[in-house]
């Protein structure tokens, strides 16, 4: 009989990818059994509050009030209603990091402790670094963290055997990429799975050869994969924008609850992916030395503009703009695409007019 290896983890950030990959580990419980792993949840926690199990060290979050977790937060109310559904305990704002440290303290030596950090906040990397010093693992869907300073990156890096975040640099085929991340928790435990695209491990794999790498390309967002082909195909850029979103292909939100393309838009997500991948490379860089191509102008970024504004108002008038790059590339045989070039030391994010049967003009949809 195999022994069950008990993984804790506590969730940080519950939005759109954090209740997905709760629901994933809920509904893979017989799956992850099979391969002698159980994740065991004990806490989660949004922006301003954590919800704990009673007692982590012999208790879980259980797999009832994990769905509870994702129905409140689908509903945008608070963990605070929660403590009706079970034993666990609720903290707030000023209490969490405290929290976090006692539990890692606790944990990290006992069974190990996984902190999982889903949020699309910069705030989270003091905690990161703090935890991944008491011997925590980090897996990471945010790519803030590791696109802050180098000092943070270094910190967050100093114990390589404790960082996950293989699935944020590339999106995975299929419909959204945080089912691969998802898996990648698992494998992250010791067992075996495929999915997503191991760019990290691949190139891990490189540089631990030894073999130089020169160049990278890649068409590396979802988002702006789906939205250049589907001007391609004559659709104007504000249409193309609102249907994915309500794809959900793009859905990370901003304070006000607005679904907020314009990390996505301004080029900003793919920066962050071409930097986590240019400082694995050993280079030391900052976001200060990517060129970076928005889609819209500074006149309609989210210190100028509010969400609806800018989808109602200020997309539509970049269509036409859009519209006839499209087609005087299209004379030209060529498609657009929204492209990360990684070479030496110059790094660029940015529409590129590409051949349509290059391998990056042949890739169609998210
Ligand atoms: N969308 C996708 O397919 C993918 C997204 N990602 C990345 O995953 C992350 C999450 O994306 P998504 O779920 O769409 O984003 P959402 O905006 O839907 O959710 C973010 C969550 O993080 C919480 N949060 C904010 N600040 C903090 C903090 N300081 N500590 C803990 N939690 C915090 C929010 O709390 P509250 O509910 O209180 O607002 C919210 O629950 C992003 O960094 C994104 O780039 C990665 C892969 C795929
Ligand atoms: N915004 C990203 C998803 C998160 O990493 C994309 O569109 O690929």
């Amino acid at each position: 009989m195999t022994t069950m290896k008990n993984i804790p983890l506590i969730l940080m950030g519950c939005g759109g990818v954090g209740q997905q990959l709760l629901q994933h580990i809920v509904s893979c419980r017989s799956f992850h059994a099979k391969m002698g792993v159980h994740l065991r949840v004990v806490g989660i926690c949004d922006s301003k509050s954590m919800v704990v199990s009673s007692d982590v060290l012999t208790r879980e979050l259980n797999d009832n009030l994990i769905s509870q977790v994702c129905r409140v937060k689908s509903n945008r109310s608070s963990l605070s209603t929660l403590t009706a559904f079970g034993e666990c305990q609720v903290f707030m704002d000023s209490e969490l990091r405290g929290k976090f440290l006692d539990i890692a303290s606790l944990l990290s030596k006992a069974t190990g402790l996984a902190f999982v950090d889903c949020s699309a906040s910069s705030e989270t990397v003091g905690v990161l670094a703090q935890v991944v010093d008491l011997g925590c693992c980090i897996v990471l869907a945010n790519k803030k963290p590791l696109t802050s300073t180098m000092e943070d990156y270094d910190k967050l890096v100093s114990h390589p055997r404790r960082i996950r975040h293989e699935s944020t640099v590339m999106p995975a085929p299929g419909n959204c990429n945080f089912v691969p991340f998802a898996l990648k928790l698992v494998k992250f435990v010791g067992s075996s799975v495929g999915a997503g695209l191991p760019v990290i491990a691949s190139l891990n794999r490189m540089i631990l050869s030894g073999d130089p790498v020169h160049r990278i390309v890649g068409s590396l967002s979802g988002t702006l994969g789906y939205v250049m082909s589907e001007v391609e195909d004559g659709k104007p850029l504000s249409q193309v924008v609102k249907a994915a979103k309500s794809l959900g292909i793009h859905r990370t939100r901003d304070e006000t609850y607005a679904e907020d393309p314009r990390d996505d838009l301004s080029g900003m997500d793919v920066a962050r992916k071409a930097l986590i991948l240019v400082r694995l490379l050993g280079r030391r860089i900052n976001m200060g030395s990517i060129k970076i191509e928005s889609l819209y102008p500074e006149e309609m970024g989210p210190n100028a503009m509010s969400v609806k504004d800018f989808l109602s108002t200020g997309l539509p008038l970049l269509d036409k703009d859009i519209g006839e790059r499209v087609r005087k590339a299209s004379l030209n045989g060529n498609v657009l695409r929204y492209v990360c070039m990684i070479e030496g030391s110059r790094v660029e994010v940015g529409i590129q007019e590409l051949p349509k049967d290059s391998p990056l003009g042949r890739l169609r949809g998210k």
